[in-house]
């Protein structure tokens, strides 16, 4: 099943054509690389594949439905986006950071609960970060808080996660845990994607 699909895609960033004319199909079951120079636009295209930049010109389909006019909640409900580099300004507890992950899963004003902290739990324990829980976003590494930003979009359970140089800041050891996570979470196999365009 083709999860997400992009047609003739363009995005535009300060008035200049940063992607333009990309197709993609991202398939159940897989994961797969986005590959390009600094600068290639792979951020700019991860933000338009999940509604945060808009479209100059083309489509995304997620699940085989088009997107547009859909609401920011609609978007979070089927796209995960792990931002690259992702910065922490606010002295949140590891927990609250990850939960917030959730939030457009929740309805009405129902707070979080067990288990939306169940799930947080047990992803931190996947990406090694057991007893994190209290400590203040603010105060962890860069690796530390890159692993909390991709726990944060792990939480969501969106049918599609994308994730922008997700390991950069890892050392080869939490390199390793995320790509067998990723690979465990999708099931498949691995494909590598370079857009003819950059
Ligand atoms: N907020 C912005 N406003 C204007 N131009 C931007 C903005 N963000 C990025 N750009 C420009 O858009 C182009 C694509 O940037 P983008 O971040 O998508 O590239 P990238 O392939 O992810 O690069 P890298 O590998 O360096 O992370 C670059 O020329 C960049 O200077």
């Amino acid at each position: 099943m083709i999860l997400l699909e992009a047609r003739s895609l363009g995005v535009l960033r300060g008035g200049r054509r940063v992607v333009e004319g990309v197709d993609l199909r991202l398939e159940e079951g897989t994961v797969t690389a986005l590959l390009g120079p600094n600068g290639g636009g792979k951020s700019s295209l991860l933000l338009a594949l999940s509604g945060a930049l808009p479209l100059s010109s083309g489509e995304v389909r997620v699940e085989g439905e088009g997107t547009s006019g859909w609401s920011p909640r609609s978007w979070a409900r089927r796209v995960a986006l792990c931002p690259q580099a992702t910065v922490f300004d606010a002295p949140f507890p590891v927990m609250e950071a990850v939960v917030m992950g959730r939030y457009a899963l929740r309805e009405g004003l129902s707070g979080y609960d067990g288990t939306d902290r169940r799930i947080a739990r047990e992803v931190l324990g996947e990406l090694g970060l057991e007893g994190f829980e209290e400590r203040p976003v603010t105060d962890l590494s860069g690796g530390e808080a890159a692993r909390v930003a991709l726990a944060r979009a792990l939480v969501r359970e969106a049918p599609v996660l994308l994730l922008d140089e997700p390991t950069a800041a890892l050392d080869p050891r939490q390199t390793l845990r995320v790509a067998e996570l990723l690979r465990n979470r999708a099931g498949g196999g691995w494909r590598c994607w370079r857009p003819s365009t950059t």
